[in-house]
C-alpha cells in the first residue's frame, strides 16, 4: 500500500480542521525531541535476561526485548493486514465496531470522555470466539492475528517465567499460568495514529493516547518505526521511547504491581501524535481469568504487610471501566498504612 494513500484514507477518520483538532488534548510544555538512552534492553537469548528483567521492572516497569522469537514474517503479515483495514473508508471500518466490548473505535477511548488522535481495533484473544474483523479479506486478517497472538503469548509466558526466576520464587509459572489459562482475560489492540500535518505546521504536541497505566499483568507492544510512545519516570518526567520495529516493548501492568506488593512498577505511558508519519502499534495485554484473586504473593511479602486490599480481576475491571485514562486506578485498592 503506497504510504500516501494510507495517509489520505486515515485523514477520513476525522477532518483536519481547526474545529476538530481543538477537541483534542495538547501538551503545553515544550517537549524535548531527543531520545533518552535510558530504556533497558533485554536479550532473551542471554543467561542474564532474568536479572535484567527484574531490575528493569523495579526501576522503570518498562524494557525493550530483542531476540524475542516472534518471526518477522508474522509481524509484517499482521501489520500489512491492519494497514489495509485502517485504509478502508470510515463507513467500512465502523462495521467492525463499536469497540465495546470488542471492535473498531476512533477518537474516543473507553466510556468516560477520553479522546485521542487514534483509531483502533480492540479484540479478544480468546480463540473460541471468532474475531469479528471485517475488511476485504477478513479470513487473511484473522489468520495473521492467530499466528501473531500465539507467538506473542509464548513470549509473554517466557518473560513471566524469567520474572519468577529472577525474583527467586516458586513455582516458576506463578505469573505465566494466569495468562496461559484457558479462561485468561487477555486483550489485543491495534492502534493507528494518522499523521497530523497540522501539528507539523504549528509545532504542537497532540495527544494520541493519553497517559495511563495498563491494568493487566503484562503488555507486549510492537510498533512501526514511528515515534510517539513516552514513559514516565519516578520523578514524573517523561522520556521518549525510540521506536524500533523489530523489537518488543514490555510494560508491567497494575496487576503485576499488586502481585509483587509494589516491587515491580506499573509504568505510566502515553502516545503523542506525529506530524509527519502515521504510527501503527499492536499490543497484547496479558490478563488473568476474571475470577482470579489479585494479591501480593506470600513469597514476596517476607513479613511485610500487603499494600493492597484484596480484589478479583473481575472487581478491578468493573472499577476501571468507570475511570478516566489518567486516573490512579489502584488508588481505590491501596491499604492505608497503620501508623
Ligand atoms: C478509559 C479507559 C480505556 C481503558 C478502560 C478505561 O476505563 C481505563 C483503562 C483503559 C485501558 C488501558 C490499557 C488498554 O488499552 C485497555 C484496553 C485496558 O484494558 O485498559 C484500555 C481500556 C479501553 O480502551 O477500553
Ligand atoms: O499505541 C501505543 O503505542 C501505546 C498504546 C497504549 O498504551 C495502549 O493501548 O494501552
Ligand atoms: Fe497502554
Amino acid at each position: 500500500m503506497p504510504h500516501q494513500s494510507l495517509e489520505q484514507a486515515a485523514r477520513k477518520m476525522v477532518l483536519l480542521s481547526k474545529a476538530t483538532t481543538e477537541q483534542y488534548s495538547y501538551i503545553k510544555t515544550c517537549m524535548s525531541t531527543t531520545f533518552s538512552p535510558q530504556i533497558p534492553i533485554v536479550d532473551l537469548s542471554k543467561p542474564d535476561a532474568k536479572n535484567l528483567i527484574v531490575k528493569a521492572c523495579e526501576e522503570l516497569g518498562f524494557f525493550k526485548v530483542i531476540n524475542h522469537g516472534v518471526p518477522m514474517e508474522a509481524i509484517s503479515q499482521l501489520e500489512s493486514e491492519a494497514l489495509k483495514f485502517f485504509s478502508m473508508p470510515h463507513i467500512e471500518k465502523e462495521k467492525a465496531g463499536p469497540p465495546n466490548p470488542f471492535g473498531y473505535g476512533s477518537k474516543s477511548i473507553g466510556h468516560n470522555g477520553d479522546v485521542g488522535w487514534v483509531e483502533y481495533l480492540l479484540l479478544t484473544t480468546n480463540q473460541e470466539h471468532t474475531f469479528s474483523v471485517c475488511g476485504q479479506n477478513p479470513e487473511k486478517f484473522r489468520c495473521a492475528l492467530k499466528i501473531y497472538m500465539s507467538s506473542v503469548k509464548r513470549m509473554a509466558c517466557e518473560i513471566l517465567e524469567l520474572m519468577a526466576e529472577g525474583l527467586k520464587i516458586q513455582p516458576k509459572n506463578v505469573f505465566s499460568k494466569l495468562v496461559m489459562d484457558k479462561q485468561s482475560d487477555s486483550v489485543f489492540r491495534v492502534n493507528h495514529y494518522p499523521a497530523c500535518p497540522e501539528l507539523a505546521v504549528k509545532g504542537e504536541n497532540l495527544i494520541g493516547f493519553g497517559e495511563h497505566t495498563d491494568p493487566q499483568i503484562i503488555s507486549l507492544l510492537r510498533s512501526n518505526n514511528t515515534s510517539g510512545l513516552q514513559i514516565s519516570l519516578r520523578d514524573g518526567s517523561w522520556i521518549a521511547v525510540p521506536p524500533d520495529h523489530s523489537s518488543f516493548f514490555i510494560n508491567v501492568g497494575d496487576s503485576l504491581q499488586v502481585m509483587t506488593n509494589g516491587r515491580f512498577r506499573s509504568v505510566r505511558h502515553r502516545v503523542l501524535a506525529n506530524g509527519f508519519k502515521s504510527r501503527l502499534s499492536m499490543i497484547y495485554f496479558g490478563g488473568p481469568p476474571l475470577s482470579e484473586k489479585i494479591a501480593p504473593l506470600p513469597s514476596l511479602m517476607k513479613g511485610k504487610e500487603s499494600l493492597y486490599k484484596e480484589f478479583t480481576w473481575f472487581e478491578y475491571k468493573k472499577s476501571i471501566y468507570g475511570s478516566r485514562l489518567a486516573d490512579n486506578r489502584l488508588g481505590h485498592f491501596e491499604r492505608i498504612a497503620a501508623s
